[in-house]
């Protein structure tokens, strides 16, 4: 029988099946287990919250245990002074109450990376500290407690309740994954500039990475004061953000079953190291070496869930039967008809200290028009590219998109107008599906219906494809194929056909050349495959030297003296193959 799978089955099922499993366990669970479920479970939470920030947008951030701690306090301060609506209210509170503070750490750091971001927010976790040191937590000296909620008040009833609001969570994330917020998140941490290229605002993406990740600390922060009744300064030490980092990093917590791997790792770690009658510190350091291990490995938003998967999905590559072969061929023939100029670049210059990769061009596109942009080997296209969508800073001359200049445009508003692009580069997000990686290209609301659609115009596997699967040049396709959807009014190409085989790029031309039909607009593509251009081109434009030195139909400039004797200059060297 086939499940079924509409998203309030998959995503309505796991709250109440966890609770029914729950009740029962929590009655026959010794009190020791109770809490210590209880407690793995608020872990848990402090997990995804890493999961979000780390794993989702590739953020290092090292003061969550600080953020979990101001949930606490807040949640401890309106506990203890009888605020109204009781537990969840204030537990709601206090988690929001975090959210402005995340802001206010993610600003600074979204103009740092790496190391330089881990000490910034090491900082604040270290100042967190003094600032909980300095007094007490609401209720600490005088031994209140925070009242938990009527009829949940016992410890099993508390459990239920944190392994449901756990589960919530998970369900929640994985709603968020599918949206164009989660999808941004997974591009920014792949790639900033491929993020920006499709209109997505990298700030913002970061911004709510940190808002939502500060937002579950707190959260984690506000139960663990219903567990304890009281907090202490000790519970949030910053040294405790360093562990949980590490673990997080260590298992990628990311996904559901690393998060869960995750609580009960940073709950039992204490327990195991207690009962061995071993120091604390000991734990600490396994933690530490083996996270600096995860992080030589590459990267660090990563963990082991992720080279686990890695590991099924080349094996479910290789099992694979070809399914381009399979897929209809739905080719959109097109007697193309020039309309209004739509992009006109004047006087161009791109200059890189002494070398001036693009020296005063000029260049109109028109609408329906597939106009290809040739060169040898550092002719500037890729720089001509780059300076037209916002990615190449402090150019002279004007862009002006559909009459409108956008040089004081950053690449993503720039996107957002319709001037689209790829890269040379292939950046895509690999831990997507085909259906999700289309729908972040394409910045734009998109039915199943129109993403199948799409993907079979391009010849694409299907939407459920998990991306991580497919080999480069497939990629590629997947990415032309989100950028056409988006139905800019410039689609800039970086070398599409790079990673296709000789029938796979010719079926490609035939596509391109269909674009301009699908999309209303015009397409540039820069391209070192003679055979493919004169396929798709209705006009070529050679560069040489950051100039434009030809510019008319494929049969003009492909017979012009001064292009093959530029390409030919630079085919002596072994530079580039022969245009004719
Ligand atoms: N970031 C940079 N810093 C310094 N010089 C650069 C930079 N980027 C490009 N250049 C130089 O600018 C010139 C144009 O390079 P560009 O990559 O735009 O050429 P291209 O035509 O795209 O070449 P290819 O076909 O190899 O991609 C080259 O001389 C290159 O070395």
């Amino acid at each position: 029988m086939k499940m079924p799978t509409s998203p309030w089955f998959r995503y309505g099922v796991p709250v109440p099946a966890a609770v029914i499993v729950a009740v029962p366990l929590a009655m026959v669970l010794t009190d020791y287990w109770v809490f210590t479920v209880t407690g793995a479970a608020i872990v848990v939470i402090m997990m995804q919250s890493f999961g979000v920030i780390t794993g989702r947008a590739g953020v290092i951030s090292l003061c969550q245990f600080s953020f979990m701690g101001i949930g606490a306090w807040t949640t401890s301060w309106l506990g203890v002074h009888g605020a109204p609506g009781g537990f969840v209210v204030w537990a709601v509170l206090g988690a929001l109450a975090v959210v402005p503070v995340g802001l206010v750490v993610g600003i600074p750091a979204l103009r740092l990376r790496g190391v330089s971001l881990a000490i910034a927010t090491f900082a604040f976790a270290v100042t967190m500290d003094v600032v909980f040191a300095s007094g007490s937590f609401p209720g600490q000296d005088e031994l209140l407690i925070v009242e938990r909620p009527a009829g949940l008040d016992s410890d099993a009833g508390y459990a239920v309740l944190v392994v449901g609001i756990t589960v919530a969570l998970f369900v929640a994330l994985a709603v968020l994954d599918r949206t164009r917020l989660g999808a941004s998140w997974v591009e920014v941490r792949t790639s900033e500039r491929a993020a920006a290229a499709h209109g997505t605002s990298v700030t913002l993406s970061k911004l709510a990475a940190f808002s939502v990740s500060a937002f579950l600390a707190g959260l984690a922060g506000a139960l663990l004061v219903g567990q304890l009744g009281t907090v202490t300064a000790q519970n949030f030490a910053a040294q405790q953000s360093l562990v949980m980092f590490g673990i997080a990093i260590s298992i990628g917590v990311h996904r559901p079953e690393g998060a869960v791997i995750g609580g009960v790792v940073g709950t039992l770690l204490p327990v195991g190291l207690d009962a061995l009658a071993l120091p604390q510190d000991v734990g600490t350091i396994v933690v530490g070496l083996f996270a600096v291990y995860m992080l030589r490995q590459g990267g660090g938003e990563f963990g082991q869930t992720d080279i686990i998967r890695a590991k099924r999905n080349a094996k479910k590559l290789r099992e694979r039967p070809s399914e381009k072969a399979e897929q209809v061929e739905k080719v959109v023939e097109t007697g193309r008809e020039l309309g209004e100029v739509v992009l006109r670049v004047s006087g161009l210059t791109v200059r890189f200290g002494e070398v001036v990769a693009v020296n005063g061009a000029d260049l109109e596109v028109r609408r329906g028009e597939v106009l290809a942009l040739l060169g040898p080997n550092g002719a500037g296209k890729s720089t001509f590219i780059d300076a037209v969508t916002g990615f190449a800073h402090g150019y002279t001359g004007t862009v002006h998109l559909d009459g409108r200049p956008v040089d004081r445009l950053s690449a993503h508003r720039r996107a957002r107008l319709g001037l689209r692009r790829s890269f040379q580069q292939l950046t895509v997000a690999a831990d997507l599906d085909v259906g999700m990686l289309v729908r972040a290209v394409a910045g734009r609301k998109l039915g199943a219906s129109e993403v199948d659609e799409i993907l079979a115009h391009f010849r694409c596997p299907p939407a459920r494809t998990p991306v991580g699967t497919l080999d480069v040049g497939a990629r590629r396709l997947v990415e032309v194929a989100g950028l056409v959807a988006s139905r800019p009014r410039v689609l800039l190409l970086d070398e599409p056909a790079a990673g296709q085989s000789a029938s796979e790029s010719e079926a490609l031309a035939r596509r391109i050349a269909g674009i301009p039909a699908l999309t209303g607009g015009c397409v540039i593509l820069v391209e070192h495959d003679i055979e493919l251009v004169r396929a798709t081109a209705d006009r070529l434009v050679v560069m040489d030297f950051g100039e434009v030195l030809a510019s008319g139909t494929p049969q003009e400039v492909l017979s012009d003296e001064r292009v093959v004797a530029a390409y030919l200059g630079r085919t002596a060297s072994g530079q580039h193959p022969q245009p004719t």
